[in-house]
């Protein structure tokens, strides 16, 4: 059965909203505090060692209850079955959405035929393989065991690898791991500079095995090696990880080396799979499977639990309320641990390439906002870059703040001092600071009523700013999985409310097509008609 096709905008619920946001809209936070004395009891849950609070939110509980409606009304229910159980509701491309298959003890089947073989064998294969380069037993050309591990991929096939082997640094084993993913040679230049041919292993990650910038990539790397091994030793240096094994096989990788992808899982859903190869070969087989654990956790939860009670659904709800009626146009993340700094890039796909669709499931424009703008940056280092707009700009800024109850390396003091900033953040966006605060400030260092009047307008901060909080116990694989199936599971909410197709990607293509005939124009001289602006610069930059 397809995903049900209803305009969001055309439910009951979504009237309600209407009507509760034109009542309420100029109440603060503060106030909904005042009025609902059980509100950190009734907005926050806790799921394990996850602790999430959304009481510092522009909502009443009749705002969440409508949110909530609104969710039913739309059939959410049913469309996470229908996801789960394999149905293609990646309709567009005709493909079921199974990433979640990898990460499950249960039976999953695609018409009739189980997957669960196919995911078990090929993490039997991840296992042994990664075994084996950790222990030395796979050697490269010269006999040496492998040192340096390099994933080569983009998009899905790079940014969830690298955002999770960053994640996890802290329990790297010996190996160390590299990503080159931009076809800018630059890129690939300065990974090559530090690494010896004879202890370099390279992944080729690829689910189609024709994306430009992987193979330009992967065929420089080979070139590399071949100035100092020969055509057949290459098999000791690539691997691939892909769904096109011919393609693979052509670019000179042997079967054995290939680990599979299949089309229902996404590109930027894939980092489960033996995409993630580069994750295992950097903690170790045992550590990936803790972070598939975490996000089966995760993903249990999603299935069972009542919408009210949902973490994602909650998340996706409060990112609708603002989008959707508070018109906010971005969502910030912002992680305090260094270890996530990688999380906003990864999150920019998974969600943006999902839900930047302007085109609804009966194949009409839609005529209300779809996905929101994400971005961030590690806390602390964001309250010195950007914070100043959030406290202080005209732009209403939803976050995320994420943090953890214990520090993974000995530095108490460090962590201390880090957490109170992540409090204490969300307390000032929230509460503001009021002219009588700021005029009382400036009497108490003696400043003139003068020198108060002009200065209190810009020391003012109006609070009321949104932010949900998220704090994990420690930053472990677990916890790691759970984090990042619980983003994918609020962007999955969120494609089903907006009645978009959240898993194709067709807004990449018409680039793609118009860089192979301009690269055309640079080299055969085959002049293709562009537009006015881009012939002159394509000349500017050839002469
Ligand atoms: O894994 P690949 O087939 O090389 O694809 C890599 C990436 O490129 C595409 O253009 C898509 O935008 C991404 O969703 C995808 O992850």
């Amino acid at each position: 059965m397809p995903l049900s096709n209803i305009n969001p905008t055309q439910t009951k619920a979504w009237q309600k909203l209407t009507e509760i946001y034109q009542a309420e809209n100029q109440q603060s936070i503060l106030q909904h505090f005042q009025n609902d004395k059980h509100r950190t009891d009734n907005f926050y849950v806790q799921f394990e060692d996850l602790h999430f609070d959304f009481s510092k939110n522009r909502l009443s509980q009749k705002a969440f209850d409508a949110l909530v409606e609104l969710a039913d009304e739309v059939n959410l229910k049913s469309a996470i079955k229908a996801q789960y159980s394999g149905e293609p509701i990646n309709q567009t491309e005709n493909r079921p959405v199974l990433h979640t298959a990898l990460r499950t003890k249960d039976e999953v089947k695609i018409d009739e035929e189980p997957l669960n073989k196919l995911v078990e064998d090929t993490k039997v294969r991840m296992s042994e393989f990664v075994q084996k380069v950790e222990n030395g037993q796979w050697k490269g050309f010269s006999g040496k065991p492998i040192t340096d591990v390099v994933n080569i991929g983009i998009g899905g096939s790079d940014l969830g690898p690298q955002m999770i082997v960053e994640a996890l640094s802290f329990y790297h084993n010996h190996l160390k791991t590299h990503f080159i993913s931009n076809v800018d040679g630059d890129h690939v230049a300065e990974t090559l500079k530090n690494l010896n041919p004879e202890t370099t292993l390279c992944i080729v990650v690829s689910k189609s095995f024709t994306t430009q910038e992987t193979l330009t990539n992967a065929s420089t790397v080979r070139s590399w090696f071949l100035k100092h091994t020969t055509k057949n030793q290459i098999q000791h240096h690539f691997v691939a990880v892909s769904a096109n094994i011919v393609k693979a096989n052509e670019f000179g990788i042997s079967s054995d080396n290939i680990f599979p992808m299949w089309d229902w899982v996404g590109g930027r859903f894939s980092l489960w799979s033996a995409a993630g190869l580069s994750i295992a070969c950097a903690v170790g087989f045992k550590p990936f499977e803790e972070l598939l654990h975490g996000a089966q956790q995760m993903d249990e939860h999603f299935q069972s639990e009542d919408l009210s009670n949902n973490i994602p659904v909650i998340l996706a709800l409060l990112g609708v309320w603002y989008n959707n009626f508070y018109n906010a146009e971005s969502e910030a993340i912002i992680p305090y641990t260094q270890y996530l700094e990688k999380l906003a890039p990864y999150l920019q796909q998974a969600s943006m390439e999902s839900n930047g669709k302007g085109i609804d499931r009966n194949g009409q424009p839609v005529d209300y906002q779809t996905g929101t703008i994400v971005w961030g940056e590690p806390g602390t280092n964001a309250q010195h870059a950007f914070f100043q707009l959030m406290h202080q700009g005209t732009k209403l800024i939803p976050a995320d703040f994420i943090g953890f109850k214990k520090p993974l390396n000995q530095y108490q003091d460090h962590h201390d001092i880090l957490m109170a900033n992540f409090f204490a953040q969300t307390e000032a966006l929230m509460n503001g600071k009021s002219e009588a605060v700021v005029k009382d400030e400036l009497k108490n260092q003696g400043l003139n009523s003068e020198q108060i009047q002009t200065l209190t307008p810009f020391k003012v901060f109006s609070g009321n700013r949104p932010t949900n909080t998220i704090i994990f116990d420690k930053l472990t694989p677990k916890s790691l999985g759970m984090l990042i199936a619980m983003y994918e599971h609020k962007i999955f909410v969120q494609g089903v409310i907006w009645n978009i197709f959240s898993y194709d990607q067709w807004g990449v293509e018409l680039g793609k097509q118009l860089a192979k005939n301009v690269l055309k124009d640079f080299k055969e001289k085959e002049i293709i008609t562009h537009d006015l602006s881009t012939s002159k610069l394509i000349d500017y930059y050839k002469n």
